[in-house]
């Protein structure tokens, strides 16, 4: 379940106590038994009044500093509401950035998957103090949907201040809630875009879509609904927008690969090469790449492309751009010998790799 800082938070800003209670109580009514992940915004606007900051800054490192404050306040709250039930919370700060890299990911799923095997409840959040990108996109809904995979979630409920996905702003008379979404094509003509009232949000509708389509296509389906609604969403009663999922969930990180990642630049495919990574899924190796594009380090996402620039797949690369140039068209067994055994490495291995469908 993933909750943001619009329902957390009172008119006046800071933290409401009885909104946090009022989810907890939502989420214990129904976790005897269950295995239930919060991802939870609300620290920069938790942050605010303690910082004698009127509202929410523009700048990115006030924002991190309130964010910085409000974290500590905002897990105490939920530690001391869920202490009410006897339930311990454990706090998980998180990148998207980490859902992608291996190693990372291996840690985080193990973590959550403890804290859920010792009856704790992961309270997530971005890791605001170096996700300078997350905090400017409001990416905690794609956050969440990428935890709800890690977790393999049986569902995802992404609360808000609205009640539901509407083909228009719901300050708009006209407008009028989906109930369903079946495909995500449906919704070309609905506008996401414009804020809700409050204004402690970020992400606003574009960004619960962009989550639900990812966790959806991801086999994890999705309930868009009110805070208020919370229990009836955790329950299976019909409320707020519903996503349906798609038939088949997808693989581990490589979906977040996928969706998720910002790639930090580009490589350049000759025909063959295109050939052997989207036919063949085979790794790719310097002998392939005509250019590099960017300025990346070893592990970052990377864009693979055709001669013509189109993007036809990502992968996590194995060397800083700085090192790439001494390498291109150049055989693997070449390279060992003349630099030694650590250049006798693939570029992206097929296991870091995700094909983009054209
Ligand atoms: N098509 C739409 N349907 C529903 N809400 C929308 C739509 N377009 C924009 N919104 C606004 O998005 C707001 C929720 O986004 P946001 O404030 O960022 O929420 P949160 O803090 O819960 O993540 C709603 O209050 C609503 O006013
Ligand atoms: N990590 C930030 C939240 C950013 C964010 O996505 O906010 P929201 O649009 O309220 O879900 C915080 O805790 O304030």
């Amino acid at each position: 379940m993933k909750v943001g800082s619009s329902s957390l938070t009172t008119a006046a800003g800071g933290l409401d106590a009885d909104r946090v209670d009022a989810l907890v109580d939502a989420l214990a009514a129904v976790a005897a038994g269950r295995e239930v992940v919060l991802v939870s915004s609300g620290a920069i606007a938790a942050g605010l009044a303690p910082l004698g900051l009127p509202r929410r800054p523009r700048d990115l490192a006030r924002q991190q500093a309130a964010a910085s404050v409000g974290q500590g306040l905002l897990v105490a709250r939920y530690t001391a509401s869920f202490a009410r039930y006897g339930r311990r919370v454990g706090q998980i700060l998180l990148t998207t950035d980490d859902m992608s890299r291996r190693v990372h990911y291996r840690n985080a799923h193990r973590t959550l998957e403890q804290l859920l095997a010792m009856g704790a409840v992961p309270v997530v959040n971005e890791n605001d103090t170096v996700a300078t990108d997350e905090i400017r996109f409001g990416d905690n809904d794609r956050l969440a949907a990428l935890v709800a995979h890690l977790v393999r979630a049986d569902l995802l409920v992404l609360l808000s201040d609205v009640d539901g996905l509407y083909d228009g702003h719901p300050s708009d008379p006209a407008s009028s809630p989906i109930a369903e979404v079946r495909d995500h094509a449906q919704l070309a003509g609905v506008d996401t875009t414009r804020p809700g009232a409050a204004g402690v949000g970020t992400g606003g509708m574009a960004t619960k879509v962009e989550a639900a389509r990812i966790a959806a296509a991801a086999g994890v389906p999705v309930v868009l609904a009110a805070a208020a609604q919370a229990a009836d969403a955790l329950a299976g009663r019909p409320t707020g927008t519903y996503f349906h999922p798609a038939a088949r969930r997808a693989r581990g990180r490589l979906l977040w690969l996928a969706h998720a990642s910002t790639p930090q630049g580009a490589l350049v495919l000759d025909d063959g090469a295109v050939q052997a990574v989207t036919g063949r899924r085979s790794s790719l190796l310097p002998a392939g790449i005509k250019a590099v594009e960017g300025s990346f380090s070893a592990g970052d996402p990377v864009e693979l492309h055709d001669t013509a620039g189109r993007p036809v797949a990502r992968g996590l690369v194995n060397f800083d751009s700085g090192e790439l140039p001494r390498l291109l068209g150049r055989s693997t067994r070449e390279l060992a010998r003349e630099l030694g055994p650590a250049y006798e490495r693939e570029v992206v291995h097929r296991d870091d790799l995700v094909v983009l469908t054209r």
